[in-house]
């Protein structure tokens, strides 16, 4: 059970950049809080049957977006989960209105980490560009002040294990869920 009462049923939602590790310690962060595990991007691909790539190549971004709008506000019906979430799923503002169902972490990595995480995958279709620490630095210009609207921003140091982080996140919940709570009081 361990700290499985600690968000009474309320979903955690993971935001950030792509490589900021929402997949990672969205999975550690389910089983310690005993919840189920849900990641839009898998269950994207699982619903269209294509890869990120694909649906990017075949129906561009404004698609993509439209079916993770979807996938979210279905996604947010349910209790219990801990959701990690595509690195653009702040960029709507009607996914606002879903995410703030739950608790929402912004995991917050310097764009050179993102970098050596992400140099050999090439399933992140917005990275492939002649320039890719320069996309990433423009992405998280234009991203950071939404991604600043979590409840909870959580910025690792580059030596911390994915168990760290998930450690970090918990130990911090308590306190941000009083002052969720608290503003709807
Ligand atoms: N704390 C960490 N230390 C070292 N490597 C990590 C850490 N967290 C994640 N990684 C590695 O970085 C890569 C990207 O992580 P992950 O897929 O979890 O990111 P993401 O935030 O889900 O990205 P996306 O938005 O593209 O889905 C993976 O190879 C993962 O193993
Ligand atoms: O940062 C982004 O816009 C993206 C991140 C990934 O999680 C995927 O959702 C997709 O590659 C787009
Ligand atoms: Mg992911």
């Amino acid at each position: 059970m361990g700290d499985s009462d600690l968000l009474k049923g309320i979903n955690l939602y993971l935001v950030g950049m792509m490589g900021a590790g929402k997949t990672t310690i969205g999975k550690i962060l389910a089983a310690q809080l005993g919840y189920g595990f849900v990641d839009t991007d898998a269950v994207i691909e699982q619903l269209t049957q294509k890869s990120i790539n694909q649906i990017f190549a075949e129906k561009g971004e404004t698609t993509f977006r439209q079916i993770e709008t979807k996938v979210l506000s279905e996604v947010c019906a349910y209790t219990r989960l801990a959701i990690s979430t595509g690195g653009g799923i702040v960029l709507r503002r009607e996914n606002w209105s879903y995410l703030h169902y739950g608790l929402i972490v912004w995991l917050d990595v310097p764009v050179e980490q993102l970098y050596s995480r992400l140099a050999e995958d090439n399933t992140r279709p917005l990275l492939q560009d002649p320039d890719p620490i320069g996309k990433l630095r423009s992405l998280l210009d234009e991203r950071r002040s939404l991604y600043a609207e979590a409840d909870l921003h959580i910025t690792p140091h580059p030596q911390d294990t994915p168990n760290a982080i998930a450690a970090q996140v918990l130990e911090a919940i308590p306190s941000v869920l009083k002052a969720k709570v608290g503003s709807r009081e």
